[in-house]
């Protein structure tokens, strides 16, 4: 249990290990085909009891963080009150790592830690699938942040099918100092010959390293629909791309719309070396290294600064 009546939950960002994208279906989502991996950069929302509805942000881009209704966090929790007739309020404070419009899903982050710290705080009770069903209402990738892990996921990247993996991966995130919007990187798919492309499909290969724990085969199938898109956007992420291969990364892909590039190594040593050069090349605001599967949104046993 949490101690005090505050609970505090931790929900992890993630990398998309390959991304193949379909062409638009009748509203605009597309559908796709992508690994994601939960990793070990992190939010933590801590619920507090309250009259009403707050929210409070620390952290590097808490600044970037918008407080109104359309925060993720605040979405969630009112969602919960609305589908459970519950009208206590929650003090919610986000503790931000993951990088704001990173393409690493911090907000889904935050969406999914709200919804089981405010399940946890009301004693609302709602099993596992009631949660995964009120996160696909939140956003497509809410879902694996309850989840975690590495997992496949299908439809709009809400429909989650568990991956099976050995080892841990070691990564280098070059972090931008400046986010790209998921719905223009999507827009920007489409005008590149998106609208005509096939039906999204996940090579097998990549599946059967991870099964394998071999980080060079993994690296060989890294890919993502969204990365030419991206790159015709912010044509400087590829200094970033090359700056990783010059280090001597693996592999190195862009997350999800970006503008994150994560770096595969082979170990922690090797992931550490790897960044030391890639934060010389000075391509990025921070370079991190995280390692990979972490667990999905889970409640805290103590609370703690880490
Ligand atoms: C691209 C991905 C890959 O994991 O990650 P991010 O780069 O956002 O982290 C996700 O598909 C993003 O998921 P998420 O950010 O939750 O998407 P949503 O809030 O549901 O939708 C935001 C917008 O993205 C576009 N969108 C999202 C998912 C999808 N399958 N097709 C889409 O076209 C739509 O334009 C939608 O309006
Ligand atoms: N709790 C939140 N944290 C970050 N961004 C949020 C949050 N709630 C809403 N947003 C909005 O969602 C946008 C994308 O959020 P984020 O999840 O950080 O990036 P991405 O979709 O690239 O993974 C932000 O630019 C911001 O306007």
């Amino acid at each position: 249990m949490s101690t005090g009546p505050e609970v505090r939950v931790r929900a992890p960002g993630k990398i998309n290990l390959a991304l193949r994208v379909g062409p638009p279906d009748g509203d605009g989502y597309h559908p796709l085909a992508t690994v994601f991996q939960a990793v070990s950069l992190h939010e933590d929302v801590i619920a507090a009891p309250a009259l009403d509805l707050r929210l409070t942000v620390e952290g590097p881009d808490a600044d970037r963080v918008p407080l109104d209704d359309s925060n993720l966090a605040l979405r969630a929790a009112r969602l919960l009150q609305e589908r459970t007739g519950i009208t206590a309020g929650a003090h919610l404070h986000i503790v931000k790592q993951v990088p704001v419009a990173g393409g690493m899903g911090g907000g889904s982050a935050d969406a999914a830690a709200a919804l089981l710290a405010c399940d946890q705080l009301w004693g609302a009770g709602l099993d596992r699938t009631e949660l995964v069903a009120l996160a696909r209402e939140l956003g497509a990738d809410v879902p694996f942040a309850l989840t975690g892990l590495t997992a496949v996921g299908s439809g709009r990247g809400d429909v989650l099918t568990s991956a099976m993996v050995s080892g841990t991966y070691h990564w280098v995130l070059a972090v931008q100092d400046v986010g790209l919007s998921t719905p223009e990187v999507f827009a920007a798919f489409d005008d590149d010959g998106g609208r005509a492309a096939p039906a999204p499909h996940l090579d097998d290969a990549l599946l059967a390293a991870l099964r394998a724990g071999d980080p060079h085969e993994v690296a060989r199938h890294l890919v993502n629909d969204l990365e030419g898109p991206a790159l015709d956007l912010r044509p400087e992420l590829r200094d970033v791309l090359a700056a990783a291969d010059r280090a001597g990364a693996l592999a190195a892909v862009l997350s999800g719309s970006g503008p994150t590039v994560a770096a595969l190594a082979v170990d922690e040593r090797h992931a550490r070396s790897v960044a030391a050069v890639v934060r010389e090349a000075e391509v990025a605001r921070d370079v991190l290294v995280v390692s990979g599967p972490a667990p999905g949104a889970r409640v805290l046993e103590h609370v703690s600064g880490g």
